[in-house]
């Protein structure tokens, strides 16, 4: 089908009314771009409106796509689906949005034999997530066995980053590595757990990257192919690019024909711990030629709230400069507060009638408020709960582990959507959302073309006689764990493990099926253990109407109408030394989720307040009155 293209200067924002000056001047750049922008600037909104634009007027014309990648599956999801909204579909089928991870792994997966003999893992191979202790274990063994003159630099490494800074920066040879240094040793080593001989190759994800590394540099066709697929090129949060994921930007996109798009915020840089560089916007404008707009609106917090920020920003960056709120304030009194409690029941007794007090006389939901914490979600949690139920408040612990993978990961994974579709459609007759998602995975699932009419007829045939006698079976069986055991096992037998390896490249190959499946049922039982109907076991699948909280990690990107900051104290924060930018940011990423208010619980039982003293003086300087509760 040929779609009427629009000409560039014709083209206007869809689904918003516009754009901010700046974001305007990066939209119709034509070169590489850092679109740098503080929290709240739209940067994700920017993206889908840069696919529209390169889409809709023939910029990026057909068969050439646009390719946008993400860290997280929730981002590369939002992104799509945000593009699906802006764009007409015959132009958004071109926009491919994926995490870093899933695009490097399916590059690997499709064209595994062109990988070094030396460094081809075995079909299939397991994913491996090292545990710290494993890492420390490695290093320890590998420190032993080096020749003495390399060990003192191999007992500097650190198990935190020793993969992502040290492994990930490696580029692999052609042959086999032969050490010259004690980090080549220490790499050789390493590569050496991932790959043994006669066994499954046992990859991470920093292994998988590596390995598509090596892939574009033996293939220069493989790569000549990429580059003419992708002349466009997204990258969201690239403040937070590692070493082996810039290196793979640049060995798959430099030579001048990619053009790349880097958005982030380096205020808002919390992963230099797992191993993010602290110059990736640098690189990309040294590299790329990246140039350079800052974005200046704030379209997600209240004036007085984007007031506060602008004291942390600057506390991160002097240079900074104050952001413009697009979005009015809706509540009377301070839009900020310190709390501070002796106890910790005092404190969940508060934060629970306080909530509800406050969802009660603003007419909001529980998904307007969060929970951040810094780590131990699961502590909190606890702590929490009891007094959470007295006023009927649930909380979602997003950060939850479920076997390898976390809760938040688990709702955002398109298996488990699917599932939890067709039970929603077991569940009840009218569900049109659930049942378009259902019905088009399926056709996919069974591989129907799409001018196969007949065959996608039988299809939704087979797709109707399934839900309707899950519905009846459901129907009959209260929820338990053992039912829902049961129903589990039918729905994932219908859906055909097999044709969802085939069809979706993320589970092809490696364990992530079997994460995502096992995470599920831990989930769903749990959902359904004491659910009066299906419904509610569904909803408590899903956390509707429950309070989210996560850690400060997990809530990038999100916003709240009001977040509630649990555990501001030393022990909280025991990694954070006075002055160390990446806890001032985790602090700063904390704040600046809040469209309308931020709360800072500080309880004397969890902790004192020395090392985050200077935390504490940011929201004093802002103006921020202390509570005690
Ligand atoms: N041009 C715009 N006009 C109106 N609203 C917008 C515009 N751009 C973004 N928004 C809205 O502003 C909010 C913040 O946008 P978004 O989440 O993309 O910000 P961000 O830059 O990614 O922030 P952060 O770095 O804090 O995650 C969202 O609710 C979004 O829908």
């Amino acid at each position: 089908m040929t779609m009427r293209l629009i000409r560039p200067e014709d083209w206007r924002p869809s689904g918003i009314d516009d754009l901010e000056p700046a974001a305007w001047n990066a939209l119709r750049h034509a070169g590489s771009a850092c679109v740098v922008a503080g929290p709240g600037a739209g940067k994700t909104e920017f993206l889908a409106q840069r696919a529209d634009y390169l889409l809709e007027t023939g910029l990026c014309r057909a068969p050439h796509r646009v390719l946008a990648i993400s860290f997280k599956t929730d981002a590369a999801n939002n992104l799509a689906s945000r593009v699906r909204k802006r764009c007409p579909p015959e132009f958004a089928h071109r926009f491919v949005s994926v995490t870093f991870d899933a695009f490097t792994k399916s590059l690997v997966d499709r064209f595994l034999n062109a990988i070094p003999t030396d460094w081809r893992p075995t079909r299939p191979y397991e994913i491996a997530f090292p545990k710290r202790k494993a890492v420390e274990g490695f290093l320890t063994l590998a420190r032993l066995s080096a020749p003495p003159e390399w060990q003192a630099e191999i007992a500097g490494y650190s198990a935190g980053d020793f993969e992502a800074k040290i492994v990930g920066s490696y580029r692999l040879p052609m042959g086999p590595i032969a050490p010259q240094n004690a980090a080549e040793f220490t790499i050789a080593r390493w590569w050496a757990t991932q790959l043994q001989p006669a066994q499954p190759s046992l990859l991470t994800f920093i292994g998988i990257n590596r390995l598509a590394e090596r892939l574009l540099r033996a293939n220069p066709h493989i790569r000549r192919a990429l580059v003419a697929t992708y002349p466009f090129v997204f990258v969201d949060e690239f403040q937070d690019t590692t070493y082996a994921q810039y290196d793979f930007l640049h060995s798959a996109f430099s030579g001048g024909q990619t053009i790349i798009t880097g958005v982030g915020d380096d205020k808002q840089r919390i992963m230099v711990f797992a191993g993010a560089r602290q110059d990736a916007f640098q690189r990309l404008q040294a590299d790329f030629g990246g140039a350079r707009f800052p974005l200046l609106f704030n379209f997600r917090s209240s004036p007085d709230l984007v007031a506060i920020q602008h004291i942390v920003a600057r506390a991160l960056d002097p240079n900074t400069v104050p952001t413009v709120a697009q979005t009015a304030r809706q509540v009377d009194g301070d839009v900020a507060q310190v709390w501070s409690s002796q106890t910790i029941a005092a404190e969940a007794a508060h934060l629970a009638q306080w909530i509800a007090n406050d969802i009660a006389t603003r007419g909001r939901a529980p998904r307007d408020y969060a929970l951040l914490v810094k780590q131990k979600s699961d502590d909190y949690e606890h702590e929490l709960a009891g007094a959470f139920a007295v006023h009927g408040l649930r909380i979602r612990n997003e950060s939850h582990a479920l076997g390898k993978t976390s809760l938040q990961d688990l709702l955002s994974d398109d298996l488990s959507r699917l599932a939890i579709a067709i039970f929603r459609l077991g569940a009840t007759r009218r569900a049109p959302t659930a049942w378009q998602l259902v019905s088009s995975s399926v056709l996919a699932l069974r591989a129907t073309g799409q001018d196969d009419d007949a065959r996608a007829a039988k299809v939704e045939a087979e797709l109707s006689a399934f839900l309707t006698a899950l519905r009846t079976d459901m129907a009959a069986a209260a929820p338990s764990r053992q039912s829902a055991a049961d129903f589990v096992r039918r729905v994932f037998e219908y859906l055909d493990l097999g044709a969802i390896a085939r069809t979706y490249a993320e589970y092809g190959v490696g364990d992530l099926l079997q994460i995502i499946l096992e995470a599920f049922c831990i989930h769903f039982f749990a959902s359904a253990d004491g659910a009066p109907n299906w419904t509610a076991c569904l909803d408590a699948f899903e956390g509707v109407n429950q309070i989210p909280m996560m850690t400060v990690h997990k809530s990038k990107g999100l916003e709240y109408d009001t977040i509630i900051f649990v555990g501001l104290d030393d022990r909280a924060w025991w990694a954070h030394t006075p002055g160390d930018p990446e806890g001032v940011a985790a602090f700063f990423v904390a704040l600046s989720r809040a469209k309308q208010r931020a709360i800072f619980a500080f309880c004397q039982q969890r902790g004192n307040r020395n090392n985050v003293a200077e935390l504490y003086q940011l929201l004093t300087d802002a103006g921020v009155p202390e509570i005690a509760i």
